[in-house]
């Protein structure tokens, strides 16, 4: 399609003092907020997140369970969240478990692996732990939204910390084989139960960037991973039911008893499931089972079949309330309720969306679940991997820059503009990163684009939709702007062009319905580029206003807006334009403010080890 020409050159651009010409009069005072959300104090999920105070600044670790052990956390299977009840799940039957199909084979221990990075926190005198994460997506291999990136950031901090881990993937056609080193074959015959016989499967071994992953490769007519993307089949269910049995299947023939197994959404919400019905009964008597929950809109919610498929059977014990039976449909299995069940702990990706899901109607129906469960459910807020996105040492940006040389980064806003064409004038550029899904708050992103033109910004836009219904919406919307020369629609993934828009943008834009954690906003500060989000999850508990916070001012790193309208987006996102242009020092000083912010993955990593000592412990 034709691209607008590039108008006349003006210099490149921080925020400089007076109105760009041609941009209407602004008031001098930014108008007041509406923003007054609840504070972001870290918390355990099951209290509110108070308001905040000088009383109530974070505290070192978010699970501290020296100081208030919980009564009766589950030690092992369904229904155990009754205070005190320890319920051994019922042995399952040789044929319940389709064991009578499983040729054997030798395992290959995998080779030495590579050397760890150098330690970049100090050592803690504590047992390491052989954890095993079981996921569908790890960046930068396999990644589809934020559980990638969350993944492989995890995995690396707890190695870091001295913990032996290992990662179990499928084995889809579209890895980044660029990626994955020393890729080969570590096991030759894995059988499957699956229905009334057992898939054949290869499991492959190779490094990603010095995480230890396993790949499995089912060899079936259901061709289940060679599909052309991650996710979007009508048998998404059976596809990832199937992996999460032949990961447990793996562990087990292997010999492998990991301190931790660790699930990510409802696509591998069964393993724990599996582990205490079936392989517990075999020998695997020592894993615990962490589930984390990225998102509640997805529960892969299914009929009959998967009990059919996975060898469970026994359709009037996992229709049970209790157990795998989903809370509105009777006659329907919820497998992320079943992960809930099953598993000894579960987090969700901040405390902020924990208390949402269980007490603010977020749950998508699992409200009631995570109250009977309440005793092992908590929020820890995702870091981000300094190493991956950090403008320091980003081999994306053009021109590098850490928060003592902010200026550089006015060269990788002038180079972004160059490869989006967008005139090089004194306006601020918002960017909007990210799924384009409802999740998203798609309208007010939409609305966005039109108001920051009309006060004087220009407008970029990364994402895509796997529904096209929305892709072709912003292809219209990109039509219908192509002519101006200060907005850009790039309608795609494109990992590399996400890291200059992050270093050359000056105001990340995060409107969402509902925010989990929020990766976006967490890379955005990193980079220096202002965010300005919806009062909701995540979002709530990492950006703090400018205008209107009780956190100290050096603290404040943002905008924040509380209704999900307009009017809501236009307190917040007039106030970030007015202060780039006329409070040029506050913005830089704002700027300070959120590249020292730290949302590495020390802190998180640190919980996660907590729990899983917590839940070893008992
Ligand atoms: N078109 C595109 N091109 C390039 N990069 C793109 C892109 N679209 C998105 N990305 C990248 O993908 C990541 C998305 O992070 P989000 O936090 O928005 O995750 P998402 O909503 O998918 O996941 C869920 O899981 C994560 C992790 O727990 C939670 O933070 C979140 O709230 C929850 O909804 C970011 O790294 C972003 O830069």
């Amino acid at each position: 399609m034709a691209k607008k020409p590039t108008p006349k050159k003006k210099t490149a651009a921080g925020p400089k003092s007076g109105p760009p010409a041609g941009a209407k009069a602004e008031p001098k005072t930014a108008p007041k907020a509406e923003t007054k959300g609840p504070g972001a104090m870290r918390t355990t999920a099951t209290t509110p997140a108070p308001k905040e105070t000088a009383a109530l600044r974070p505290r070192p670790l978010v699970v501290s369970f020296a100081s208030t052990p919980p009564a009766a956390a589950p030690a092992a299977g369904p229904d155990t969240a009754t205070a005190g009840a320890s319920v051994t799940a019922e042995p399952a039957t040789t044929s319940d478990a389709g064991y009578a199909h499983r040729p054997d084979s030798g395992y290959q221990p995998e080779p030495e692996p590579h050397p760890e990075p150098p330690q970049t926190v100090q050592p803690v005198h504590r047992p390491s732990l052989f954890i095993v994460q079981i996921t569908p997506e790890m960046a930068p291999i396999a990644k589809v939204g934020g559980l990638a990136d969350v993944v492989f950031g995890l995995s690396r901090e707890l190695a870091i910390r001295g913990n032996h881990v290992e990662i179990i993937l499928p084995k889809y056609d579209t890895l980044r084989y660029d990626h994955i080193f020393e890729l080969h074959e570590v096991y030759r015959d894995l059988w499957v139960p699956w229905y009334e016989g057992a898939i054949h499967c290869t499991v492959f071994f190779g490094f990603v960037h010095g995480r230890k992953c396993f790949f499995i490769e089912p060899h079936s007519h259901d061709n289940f991973f060679n599909r052309g993307s991650i996710y979007g089949f009508n048998d998404d269910v059976l596809r990832y039911a199937f992996f999460s049995r032949a990961a447990m299947e793996f562990l087990w023939k292997a010999g492998k008893h990991p301190d931790i197994i660790h699930c990510h959404d409802w696509q591998t919400a069964l393993a724990p499931v599996f582990l205490y019905e079936f392989y517990q009964q075999l020998g695997m008597t020592h894993p615990r089972a962490c589930l984390t929950i990225h998102n509640f809109k997805h529960q892969g919610v299914t009929g009959g079949e998967l009990l059919r498929a996975t060898g469970l059977h026994q359709p009037e014990r996992y229709f049970d309330w209790h157990r795998l039976g989903d809370n509105h449909h009777k006659n329907a299995l919820n497998i992320l309720k079943g992960g809930i069940v099953y598993s000894n702990f579960v987090t969700t990706v901040s405390p902020r969306y924990a208390f949402e899901t269980k007490d603010g109607g977020q749950g998508f129906g699992l409200e009631p679940t995570l109250h009977t469960h309440h005793m092992k459910y908590g929020g820890v807020v995702n870091g981000i991997d300094y190493d991956v996105w950090n403008p320091e040492v980003d081999h994306y940006l053009p021109t590098r820059y850490g928060v003592d040389n902010i200026d550089a980064k006015y060269d990788n806003k002038r180079a972004l503009r160059h490869r989006l064409m967008l005139a090089d004038n004194e306006k601020p550029i918002v960017a909007f990163i990210g799924r384009l899904d409802p999740q998203k708050g798609l309208e007010l992103v939409r609305h966005a684009i039109f108001y920051a033109l009309e006060r004087g910004a220009q407008f970029v836009l990364l994402g895509s939709s796997p529904d096209q219904g929305i892709n072709n919406d912003f292809w219209g919307l990109k039509h219908m702007l192509n002519d101006s020369p200060d907005c850009h629609l790039e309608i795609g993934f494109d990992e590399d062009l996400s890291h200059l828009i992050y270093a050359g943008a000056d105001v990340m834009l995060v409107p969402s319905q509902f925010e989990p954690c929020g990766l976006t906003q967490l890379i955005a500060l990193r980079y220096g580029t202002i965010p300005v989000v919806r009062t909701v999850g995540g979002l709530a508990d990492t950006v703090f206003d400018k205008d209107h916070s009780d956190r100290p001012l050096h603290e404040r790193n943002g905008y924040r807006f509380d209704n999900y309208d307009t009017a809501g987006l236009e307190s917040a996102l007039g106030r970030a334009i007015d202060c780039y242009y006329q409070y040029p020092d506050h913005f830089r000083e704002l700027i300070r403010n959120a590249m020292r912010s730290d949302y590495s993955w020390n802190r998180p990593g640190q919980d996660y080890l907590n729990i899983y000592d917590f839940i070893r412990n008992r």
